[in-house]
């Protein structure tokens, strides 16, 4: 469940009267999604989603997301832009959180991608990095390689009680890693979270990218390392059909090849992914209540992950 802040029936008719967006009919709390609190509102006009900032998302970042957004959306692609209110201001306040009205976009996300959906997913991805291109943003990556390790030493021993010996086994990981992490790629700016449940789907066609929330500049074919992460494992961590994984990349490739060097690096890169998010989500274990109502990810479906690349180094080779 991920609504954390409470909008009253008063305060959102109040919100809404802001926006071009008629009547407020209902709004109900989306339970998907771990970072916000999003609302599903429905208006005498339409379909939209709210979405209150928390935890992660910094404000001063907001304007940064909208600019993606809007980019990707003026270049065609299917991507939620924030509504602009009559003043032309998007990026609000309300019950004390920044907040915004986005766009809905029909679809579901899968939790067992085809082989199809998978090729459709990497084609998407690779069609955003190529809207991207001429895109003049630029974020840090405040989730990215230099922050593994002080986020691993701010989970401290605490992450054993995880897993018995799990934070020697990631620190080892992440020596090798950050040894081998390439310097000399391509960066742009990346979706950097681009799970299944990021993508919307319709049968076997994409219908939107969500949830750009930790979009940044960084290594281009680290975007396609995470994507794979994701989509080519089940929530355990086991690996899928690896029909499913290779379409992933072929979509990808359909669309923007990799360099050779690129190519090499996939290994390293998607070990990179697996730490992040074993790192996140670790944090989050220990740091969140069991009982609260925010449904805790594993972070050990990604020491499987993690293991499953360290024993198939060719899983990248054509
Ligand atoms: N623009 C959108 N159109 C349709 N559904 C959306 C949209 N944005 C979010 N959702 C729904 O809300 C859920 C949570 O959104 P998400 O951005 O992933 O939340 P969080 O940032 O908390 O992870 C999604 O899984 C999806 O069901
Ligand atoms: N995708 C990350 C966590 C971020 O959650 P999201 O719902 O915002 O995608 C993970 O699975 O660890």
């Amino acid at each position: 469940m991920a609504v954390y802040t409470h909008v009253s029936a008063e305060a959102l008719g109040d919100f809404l009267a802001r926006y071009d967006v008629g009547e407020l009919v209902s709004a109900k709390g989306i339970a998907e999604g771990v970072e916000n609190s999003n609302y599903l509102v429905d208006t005498t006009a339409g379909r939209f989603i709210l979405t209150l900032y928390e935890r992660r998302v910094a404000a001063g970042d907001l304007p940064y997301f909208m600019a993606l957004l809007d980019h990707l959306a003026a270049k065609g692609l299917a991507v939620p832009p924030a509504i602009k209110d009559r003043a032309g201001v998007a990026i609000q306040t309300l019950a004390g959180r920044p907040a915004c009205l986005i766009a809905f976009l029909p679809g579901v996300s899968v939790s067992h991608p085809t082989v199809a959906q998978a090729h459709a997913a990497g084609e998407a991805l690779a069609q955003m990095h190529v809207a991207l291109g001429d895109f003049a943003g630029d974020r840090a990556n405040t989730m990215g390689h230099a922050h593994w390790r002080p986020l691993l030493d701010r989970c401290g021993d605490g992450i054993d009680s995880i897993a018995p010996g799990l934070f020697i086994r990631v620190a080892a990981a992440l020596d090798d890693v950050l040894a081998a992490w390439p310097s000399d790629l391509a960066t742009s700016a990346i979706h950097a979270d681009l799970f299944p449940d990021n993508v919307l789907m319709l049968g076997d066609r994409v219908t939107g990218l969500i949830d750009f929330y930790f979009a940044c500049t960084d290594i281009r074919a680290y975007d396609l390392a995470i994507t794979h992460s994701s989509w080519a494992f089940d929530a355990s961590g086991a690996p899928i059909d690896p029909a499913v994984g290779q379409a992933l990349l072929d979509g990808y490739e359909s669309v923007l090849p990799l360099t050779e060097a690129e190519r090499a690096a996939m290994p390293v890169l998607a070990q990179g992914a697996c730490i992040r998010f074993l790192l996140s989500r670790a944090y989050d274990w220990v740091n969140t209540p069991a009982d609260a109502l925010v449904t805790r990810k594993d972070p050990l479906a990604y020491l499987r992950r993690l293991d499953w690349y360290e024993a198939h180094p060719k899983a990248f080779t054509r």
